[in-house]
């Protein structure tokens, strides 16, 4: 028989990159699809460095359908792990129709294909931004989803539902949405870790840029929230752990398990000040910051429930948020400039 694959979309970036070395780690064949307009190339190449195994890896967009499908064609693929698209919130507030055509039209083109050549499981990157403010805490699945009020977050919304109806409309297809919290963090290696271009919007990339000398300080969003310090509350969860769980998830849809929706996180949230005050112990590292405005969209805080993942994945996160900021500065100091090498000062 010849071999199987797990076919990766976005499978160069941030989570998709750490999802590839443990399903690797796991025995699975992997074959990675990225169109690279956010991530490049040599990311595959530091996960072959990491694994000792190559990876497949190919320059398509999925909006490209015959691209796509000519991947289905050379390759015998069991399941799609699918991370291609663009994430970026404040952008998406600006460029709606850009978010709409490449993340649903990017998806529905990839169902298609994956109808066309009879592959019917899916594992889905959504986000708990799916939640919008929550009406309750910790959020669990049951929460209600769909007020998101950026562009970005209705994508994601929007997929969920086209999934659903496509498990609905065929009873042969069997899919897992994963809703992420807040990933942060790198490999142990610290070869592979999130590289975000121009400004970071994320707090954690920020603050390591900032321990790294490319800014000069943190600026905090907001220190009049109802928490504990004023500032923002969030369920910041380890790149591993988050790539493990699809490891567990793959697992799930062999079970034939349907459409089902799990939380990926910690259960626990912590402060941006808790977060910077844990990034300087770990590193030894003074981040300065000043207060600013709120952000527009934010909230004060979420936290997952992840039980259900626990008990239907056998999947809880294990790593501190010590080994988070450890792991995420040996990947930022090793590579100041992420993949790139450094610019010239010229
Ligand atoms: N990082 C987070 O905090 C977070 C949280 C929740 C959900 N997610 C979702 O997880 C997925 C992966 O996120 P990430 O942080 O690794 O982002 P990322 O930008 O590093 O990875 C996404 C990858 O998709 C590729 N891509 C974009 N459009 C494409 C297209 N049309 N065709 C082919 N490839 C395309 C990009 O080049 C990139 O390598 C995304 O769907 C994202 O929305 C991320
Ligand atoms: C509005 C927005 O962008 N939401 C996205 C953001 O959420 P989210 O806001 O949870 O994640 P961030 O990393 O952007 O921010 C975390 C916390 O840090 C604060 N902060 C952030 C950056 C900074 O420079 N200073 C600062 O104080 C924020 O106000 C927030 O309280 O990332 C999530 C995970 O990728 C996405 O699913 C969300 O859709």
């Amino acid at each position: 028989m010849s071999t199987e694959y797990v076919l990766v979309t976005g499978g160069a970036g941030y989570i998709g990159t750490h999802a590839v070395v443990e399903l690797l780690q796991a025995g699975y064949n992997v074959v990675v699809v990225d169109n690279l307009v956010n991530a490049s190339m040599e990311s595959i190449g530091r996960v072959e460095e990491i694994t000792g195994k190559k990876v497949p890896s190919h320059q398509v967009d999925l909006l490209d359908k015959e691209a796509v499908k000519k991947i289905f064609q050379q390759y015998k693929i069991s399941l799609v792990m699918h991370f291609a698209g663009l994430k970026a919130v404040g952008e998406s507030v600006q460029l709606p129709l850009l978010y709409y055509h490449t993340n649903v039209g990017g998806t529905v083109n990839l169902l298609e294909v994956m109808k066309e050549f009879s592959v019917k499981n899916i594992i889905f990157s959504s986000s708990a931004t799916v939640y919008g403010a929550p009406q309750y805490l910790p959020v669990d699945e049951k929460h209600p989803t769909g007020s998101c009020t950026n562009a970005y977050g209705k994508t994601k919304f929007f997929i969920e539902e086209i999934i659903r109806d496509v498990c609905a409309a065929d009873k042969e297809w069997n899919a897992v949405i994963l809703r992420y919290f807040n990933p942060v963090g790198a490999h142990k290696s610290g070869k592979i870790g999130e590289n975000p271009q121009g400004v970071p919007n994320n707090l954690m990339p920020f603050v390591a840029q900032v321990a790294v000398g490319r800014r000069e300080c943190l600026t905090v969003f907001g220190s009049d929230y109802d928490t504990p310090d004023g500032t923002g509350v969030r369920d910041y969860i380890h790149i591993v752990d988050l790539a493990q769980g699809h490891v567990a998830a793959m697992k799930k849809i062999q079970e034939k398990c349907g459409c089902v929706v799990y939380n990926l996180g910690t259960g626990v949230g912590y402060s941006v000040l808790d977060m910077v005050k844990a990034f300087q112990k770990a590193t030894g590292k003074e981040i300065p910051y000043k207060i600013a405005p709120r952000r527009e969209g934010d909230i004060a805080t979420v936290y997952a429930d992840p039980k259900t993942a626990e008990q239907e994945l056998g999947w809880k996160t294990t790593r501190s948020l010590e080994e988070m900021c450890e792991d995420l500065w040996r990947w930022q100091s090793n590579n100041p400039h992420g993949y790139a090498p450094a610019p010239s000062s010229s």
